[in-house]
């Protein structure tokens, strides 16, 4: 389903400020650090272009040596030039260290802000709701977490670089100004003009960042699905016409980044001209008003140096804005995200006792389907099956017992204490019917998420799992990888294992969901005996379509148009 909430924006004002402030906290007392090291690169270049003037003014006129120099230091005009010289070498030695020292930290701060922003969004997802997580596009989260934080990650770079061109410009405007007011003022003027008539590059650029993300998102959204797609679609001998439609989604990022591109260097090449026109008026007016050699170079010097970083603040706010684009499709989503209450945490376990569900109900969204004034009671240890056809309500009713889903009314208590109130995610362990395993090795798939786990302990759960068979099979055993999803597994392979972590948990209730869908019934009927057998035996919940699962359930439940019903029969597990 697509999430609602998922139209992307271009980066606004507040967006703008928020991603400053975040940086800026992101920081801290390092950013100041950094700060003080640009400063001081700009404050050394400057000194650079101040000792430039009597340099250029020996090298012309050996004869005239005079003005704050010889005030200074007295002498004649070689050794003037030798000290000028000397430190002018030493002041760029240090201005090149400086600078080495400045783009480390900068580098630095950047590289923590990208980190922190992509914890920040990995744990906004995991405290999330799982309704709001349902909801969530696939391809937007992995295109958040991938694409966007890259393009943020070079927001953050642009905004750090336009700091820098900001600090060096300001330092030469100053040098300008004390050397002819003047045409300082007419520079600066320049620069002005040349801002505002940029500006609207600047909502274009917030446009084309938005179409950007949405780009990158429909990409990761053909990139995501491409194997099992090409799997299906090779099957129904359509695999060219699959390949077409990812081919479309990249030509969409490509056209995107093209059309960024171009306005990005025309922008660029009208500010080039205007800079090369500014300066010819600078020499030009310079020549006119009958400025001193020495002070008329320095100006130009400054001026080449100036228009650069003027063209290159200019580019780096339009690539602010571009890339910023993903940091408000970040915002959007935190806040999607964090909008309400966080799912239940771990801290606190559930007293023992029976599980209460009373007159619940729960819709999903506008039309949706659900359950309806559903009330059950599950005592401890009981083993359940769920029964009922494809889209009643069995997935829901199951959700609202693990504390995944909240009810929009009613009760669930466990030992008498409200769900909501305390830690039961821990105390559930769900086997779905794909059984998801990562691309490791069996060990730590079994051992996910408990670091205490021991090899005994594992050979026990693969034991109920009915896998001791299937792992010693394997060419490495316990260390063997099971490929992506456990893709060099077959499906009930898969659902063995899956089983073996959710046994090896210890966990007071089992919700098997199709979890054993994939299994010949001889498996089938070991598995759900040994797990009937386990002391301390957990709550078992076993959704199931297949008549000879729920026969093995000694008590079954219909769920039905959201309605819940028990199903009297009376076959107890061996
Ligand atoms: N996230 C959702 N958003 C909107 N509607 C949903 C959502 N999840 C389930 N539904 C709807 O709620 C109803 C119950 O779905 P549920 O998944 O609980 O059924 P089910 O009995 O588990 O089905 P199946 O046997 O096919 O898995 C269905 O009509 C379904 O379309």
């Amino acid at each position: 389903m697509t999430d609602p909430g998922s139209r992307t924006r271009g980066l606004s004002r507040a967006d703008a400020r928020a991603f400053i402030q975040a940086f800026a906290a992101h920081a801290g007392r390092k950013g100041i650090a950094a700060m003080a090291l640009v400063a001081a690169g700009a404050v050394l270049e400057g000194l650079g272009l101040v000792l430039l003037v009597p340099i250029i003014g020996l090298v012309l006129a050996p004869t005239q040596a005079g003005g704050w120099v010889a005030t200074l230091i007295g002498g004649d005009a070689k050794a003037h030039l030798t000290l000028l010289l000397a430190g002018f070498l030493g002041v760029m030695i240090v201005r090149a260290l400086m600078l080495r020292w400045r783009d480390i930290a900068l580098f630095e701060l950047q590289n923590r802000f990208t980190l922190g922003l992509r914890s920040n969004l990995v744990s906004a997802l995991a405290e999330a709701r799982w309704e709001r997580l349902a909801r969530l596009e696939h391809a937007r989260v992995t295109s958040l977490l991938m694409a966007d934080i890259g393009r943020i990650s070079s927001a953050s770079h642009f905004l750090v670089q336009s700091s820098v061109s900001l600090a060096m410009l300001a330092i030469q405007l100053v040098i300008a100004l004390t050397l002819a007011p003047l045409f300082a003022l007419a520079a600066l003027a320049a620069l002005v003009l040349a801002g505002v008539l940029m500006r609207r590059a600047g909502p274009n650029s917030a446009l084309r960042g938005a179409r950007m993300v949405e780009a990158n998102r429909a990409l990761m959204g053909s990139a995501s699905g491409f194997l099992g797609g090409l799997k299906a679609s090779a099957a129904q001998g359509a695999s060219q016409r699959f390949a077409g439609e990812f081919d479309v989604a990249q030509r969409g990022v490509a056209t995107e980044q093209r059309r960024f591109m171009r306005s990005q260097t025309n922008t660029r090449t009208m500010l080039s001209i205007a800079t090369a026109l500014a300066a010819a008026g600078v020499v030009a007016g310079g020549v006119f008003a009958g400025l001193t050699a020495p002070v008329l170079i320095a100006l130009i010097v400054i001026f080449a140096r100036m228009a650069p970083l003027g063209i290159q603040l200019q580019q780096g706010a339009q690539q602010l804005v571009y890339n910023g684009a993903s940091y408000a499709a970040l915002r959007a989503a935190e806040d999607e995200l964090r909008h309400d209450v966080p799912m239940l945490t771990n801290a606190e376990a559930l007293p023992p006792g029976a599980i209460e569900v009373a007159s619940v109900s729960y819709h999903h969204g506008t039309g949706g389907g659900g359950v309806a004034d559903a009330s059950l009671r599950i005592e401890p240890g009981e083993i359940i099956g769920i029964a009922g056809p494809s889209g009643g309500g069995k997935t829901t009713l199951i959700d609202l017992v693990s504390g995944l889903l909240t009810p929009q009314s009613g009760a669930i208590t466990v030992g008498g204490v409200p769900l909501s109130r305390s830690g039961w995610g821990s105390a559930v362990g769900y086997v779905p019917q794909d059984g998801f395993l990562f691309h490791d090795s069996v060990r730590r798939n079994l051992c996910w998420g408990d670091p205490g786990c021991d090899d005994a302990a594992i050979h026990r759960a693969l034991a109920v799992a009915d896998a001791t068979a299937l792992v010693a099979r394997m060419p490495h055993g316990l260390d063997t990888i099971v490929g992506e999803r456990g893709a060099l597994l077959s499906g009930g392979e898969r659902q063995r294992l899956s089983i073996a972590r959710a046994v090896l948990g210890e966990r007071r209730l089992l919700i098997l969901d199709e979890a054993t869908a994939a299994l010949d019934p001889d498996s089938e009927a070991r598995i759900l005996n040994r797990l009937a057998a386990l002391s301390p035996r957990p709550t078992i919940l076993i959704v199931a379509h297949r008549a000879e699962t729920l026969g093995r359930c000694p008590r079954v439940i219909q769920v039905a148009d959201g309605r819940v019903r028990e199903k009297p029969r009376a076959v107890p597990v061996r």
